[in-house]
Order: structure tokens, then sequence, then C-alpha cells
């Protein structure tokens, strides 16, 4: 059994940590560093893994390390780090976002690394990731990371990193965009007179329903909704409004803003060292 260690304890790792002990995999293979008493302590009692408030403690006899702190956090790891990362040479999975290959690369050494872009649907166990290695992980180590994020979720390998950037926009960020829209239904049944328990009760299931026909069906997302739109009917009336407001601009126009903030933090990065 690989030992893996998490840098940071806060919700994703809590996630990942939640995923891979459902699978089978022993707490006592899993440390975890956490400034946080209380989060050290929860995280403890709950899955049984082993925490320090120091990084290198928990990184001390690891084959994989989880860097799961914020982008911010990430480069004062490295005075920490380095040391352990030196003698362990373990393999890096970073799930901040927007933090490149070579800034991990450069921060914490010639270490075989994995970019991957979780999403806290990983909480419940429907998370997407999209993961990108560096060329020193081996076929094995792949193996491990994608066994690793796939404990909370489906998997996709970016062969191209820049297109970490479009993941993080589209899936990293994407549970939020679904809550808007449920929240902007729910706000519009509740304009219309019906009362919010009930619009939240129908906005929400039908979100679920919508994600379930997705994922079951087979189908084109296109199809899907032809089959809804009965010719002349409410669907058509509703889908002819988001035409007419350009639904697919407003989309895309937010994707790339997620996309370009991704970019934007990680030269924010370069800047401040
Ligand atoms: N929240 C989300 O939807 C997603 C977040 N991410 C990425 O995951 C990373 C973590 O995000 P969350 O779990 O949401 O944040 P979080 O704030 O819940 O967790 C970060 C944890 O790191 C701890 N920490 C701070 N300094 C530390 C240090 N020096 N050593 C060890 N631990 C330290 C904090 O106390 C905190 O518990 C971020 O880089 C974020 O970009 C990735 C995918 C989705
Ligand atoms: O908003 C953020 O920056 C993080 C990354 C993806 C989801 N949450």
């Amino acid at each position: 059994m690989p030992h893996i260690a998490f840098i940071g304890g806060g919700n994703m790792a809590r996630s990942l940590i939640g995923g891979l002990i459902k699978t089978g995999v022993a707490g006592s293979t899993i440390s975890v560093a956490e400034p946080r008493a209380d989060a050290r302590q929860d995280l403890g009692r709950e899955f049984g893994v082993a925490c320090y408030a120091e990084s290198h403690l928990a990184a001390a006899n690891a084959d994989v390390v989880v860097l799961a702190v914020k982008p911010q956090i990430m480069p004062s790891l490295q005075k920490e780090m380095r040391e352990v990362l030196a003698r362990q040479h373990p393999m890096l999975i970073s799930i901040a976002a927007g933090v490149r290959l070579d800034q991990l690369e450069r921060w914490f050494g010639a270490l075989p690394i994995v970019r991957c872009m979780p999403n806290t649907p990983a909480l419940i166990g429907a998370g997407a990731t999209g993961l990108c290695a560096n060329a020193r992980v081996s076929p094995p180590q792949r193996a491990q990371a994608q066994h690793i994020l796939a404990a909370v979720g489906i998997t996709q390998w970016i062969a191209e990193e820049r297109l970490m950037d479009t993941v993080t926009a589209i899936s990293g960020s994407g549970p939020a965009y679904f809550f808007a829209i449920v929240e902007a239904l729910e706000d519009a049944a509740v304009a219309q007179g019906m009362p919010r328990a009930t619009a939240r009760a129908l906005a929400t299931q039908t979100c679920l329903g919508a994600g379930r026909m997705l994922t079951e069906d087979g189908e084109a997302p296109g199809v899907l909704r032809q089959r809804v739109t009965s010719p002349n009917g409410t669907t058509q009336a509703a889908l002819d409004s988001f035409a007419g407001d350009d639904l697919h601009r407003i989309v895309a126009r937010a994707v790339a803003a997620a996309t370009r903030r991704g970019e934007q933090m990680a030269a924010d990065l370069d800047k401040s060292l």
C-alpha cells in the first residue's frame, strides 16, 4: 500500500480522504498536515488518519504527496518541504487552481508531478477530475494518481497543460454555475407566487433528474433537450428566450473569465517570487 500524505486538510482533502477510505484504503496509510488543531482532531477521529501540524512530518514516509492548500500558500511550502521531498522523492499531486507544472517543479524540485483539478461533488463521490502529468511520472505512478482521484468520481487525462485552466473553468468551478441556475429558477418561481420551499424542491430535483439523464441515458445533451421540446410548446418558448439573450455567448464569456482568472493566479505567483 503506498503511503499518501495530504498537505492541507480542508474541504477538498477531506473529500479525497473520505473517498479513499470508502474504497477500502486503510486510514493508517494516510497522513495529513493541517495547521488548524480542530480540523486535525476531526480528520483523525473521522478517518483514523495521522495528523500533524507540520508538513515535513506528514510527508516523512510518503510515496505520494497531495498538495491541497490554496494556490497562494503553495510557494511558502517549499522551505519546509524541500528536504523531505529530496529524501523521499515522492510523486506530487497538486489540486491547486491555476498553479502550473513548471512552477511546482521550480518550488519543489525535479519530481514526478501530476497537476489535477477535482471539484466539490467529490464530497459525495460524484466528482469530475482532469489530470495532467509531467514527463517524470511513470506509467505506474500515472495509474496511482488516477486511482486516488477515481475514488471520488470520474477522471479525464488532459494532454495539453494549458487546457487545465479550461478544466477549472468547466468542472472545477462548474458546480457553482448549476447552483446559480437553480437559485435563478427558484427566484423566478417565487416571483410568480410559488412558496420558496416548493420552488427549491422542484428546481433541485429537476437538476438531479437532468444530470442523471445526461450520465445514464448515453444520448447527447442536444438530443435530450429536443425530447423535452414540443413544437411550439412551453420549452420552445423558454429556449427561444434563452437564444434571444444569447445563452451560448453568456456561458462562453463566463468560462473565458474563469479560464483567464486561473492563468492570472499563476502569473501573480510568478510575480510574487
Ligand atoms: N473548493 C473547490 O471547489 C476546489 C478547490 N480546489 C483547490 O483545492 C485547494 C484547496 O481548496 P479547499 O480544500 O477548498 O480549501 P480549504 O481552505 O478548505 O483547505 C485548505 C487547507 O489548507 C490548510 N493550510 C493552510 N496553510 C497550510 C500549510 N502551510 N500547510 C498545510 N496546510 C495548510 C488550511 O488550514 C486549510 O484547512 C485549492 O488550491 C483550490 O484551488 C480544486 C478543486 C475544487
Ligand atoms: O474558485 C476557485 O478558485 C476554486 C477552484 C475551482 C473551484 N474553486
